[in-house]
């Protein structure tokens, strides 16, 4: 029998996000029009090439979008065969990249599965988490293709703060062009670039499925790390478990929005508070995972400040701390990562600091609302 859901409407008394909350780090791998410099990027410059996809490059427009609506989301890894008959056809290669999470792939190529393919796609990443498809031709096809292919998973999300390609508001852009000067800027203030967070979980229905292809990068460097939710749940003892069964976070886009404006950016819709759950289910698999982040959620709901900022930075130190359950992802050309956002983190690594251009394109199909299960034993 499926379990019950439990009730998460949000409570009618959200305060708007206090600044200065527990582990909130300004996010670096998004330029914005004050550090983009178009004629480097289209010509390139003494030392560095230009970009080898400028379809791609970021555009900043004034156009501003509605509130987004609720719609139904069906997640097609529900439909698929667990035995991925039409994901790995023959010359398909899997190995696992750790013991806990990701998973690498050659042999398949993403934009030619049939929507039975791309049916186990969606629950074979649910189940590895995260899994990097090397040799892709997804930055090659024109654009309007990759966003018909990934508009299978889901609802596209128009990122709030976010540069686009031109004419593609869908399509997330994470740039730091030719001889940026981020990293040396970045570490005067900081001593690490951790940046552990879930996508846009500030929306009422955030990411599932979710793509990153990588268009340039530095030859060695700019890695970005996973971590599966579902296992940090899983560590817990279960007193502890119990205790964040019911309970709801509160999470916020209005830092972003801030950030995008500081960096002379757009805020193309205005920014939301939801709650969600602080346990979630995943609709395929049942897995339950921890639903905090540090770049997004500020508090949960009926806790005092302190209470909940030792909450929060328990959970946020158990995910970046736990190794055990983390992959590192290694970029090269043509890889396409594919991830689940609703049970895993993510932090992107800024450690190159020579000025190479680091380009990477976001398919972002938003799911079902968070929903909680409750607690088994
Ligand atoms: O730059 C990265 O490695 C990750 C960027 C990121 O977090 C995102 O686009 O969702
Ligand atoms: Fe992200």
């Amino acid at each position: 029998m499926a379990p019950a859901l439990v009730d998460t409407q949000p409570p009618q008394d959200i305060k708007p996000a206090q600044p200065g909350t527990v582990g909130y780090k300004e996010a670096f791998a998004y330029g914005g029009p004050k550090a983009f410099k178009k004629d480097q990027e289209l010509h390139g410059t003494a030392t560095q090439p230009p970009a080898s996809f400028p379809k791609y490059l970021p555009t900043w427009t004034d156009k501003t979008y509605p509130p987004l609506e609720p719609f139904e989301h069906h997640d097609h890894g529900k439909d698929a065969d667990p035995t991925f008959p039409d994901l790995f056809g023959e010359g398909a290669e899997v190995d696992d990249l750790t013991g806990n999470i990701g998973a690498e792939v050659n042999g398949v190529q993403l934009s030619k599965l049939n929507d039975k393919g791309k049916d186990q796609l969606a629950l074979f990443v649910a189940q590895k988490k995260v899994v990097a498809f090397r040799n892709q031709d997804l930055a090659n096809l024109d654009i309007a293709d990759a966003i018909e292919f990934g508009g299978y998973f889901g609802r596209h999300h128009i990122h709030p703060a976010s540069g686009a390609p031109e004419g593609h508001p869908e399509v997330h852009l994470v740039h730091r062009g030719a001889d940026d000067t981020t990293a040396a800027s970045y570490f005067k203030d900081r001593t690490n670039s951790s940046t552990w967070h879930t996508d846009v979980s500030y929306e009422q229905q955030p990411p599932g499925t979710t793509f990153l292809y990588v268009l340039d990068g530095p030859k060695a460097g700019g890695d970005t790390l996973f971590a599966n939710m579902a296992e940090a749940y899983r560590r817990l003892s279960p007193e502890f478990q119990k205790r964040l069964h019911g309970l709801q976070a509160v999470h916020s886009a209005v830092e972003q929005a801030n950030a995008s404006r500081d960096r002379g950016g757009v805020v193309r819709r205005e920014p939301v508070t939801n709650v969600h759950p602080v346990v979630r289910t995943h609709p395929a698999t049942g897995e339950k995972a921890i639903y905090v982040n540090s770049q997004f959620t500020r508090k949960i709901v009926g806790f005092k400040k302190e209470e909940s900022d030792m909450l929060l930075k328990f959970l946020y130190d158990h995910t970046a701390l736990s190794q055990d359950l983390q992959a590192r992802v290694r970029w090269k050309p043509g890889t396409v990562v594919v991830w689940d956002n609703r049970v895993t983190s993510h932090s992107a690594t800024l450690d190159w600091q020579d000025g190479q251009r680091r380009h990477i394109a976001r398919i972002t199909p938003q799911a079902e609302r968070p929903y909680e299960t409750p607690f088994e034993g």
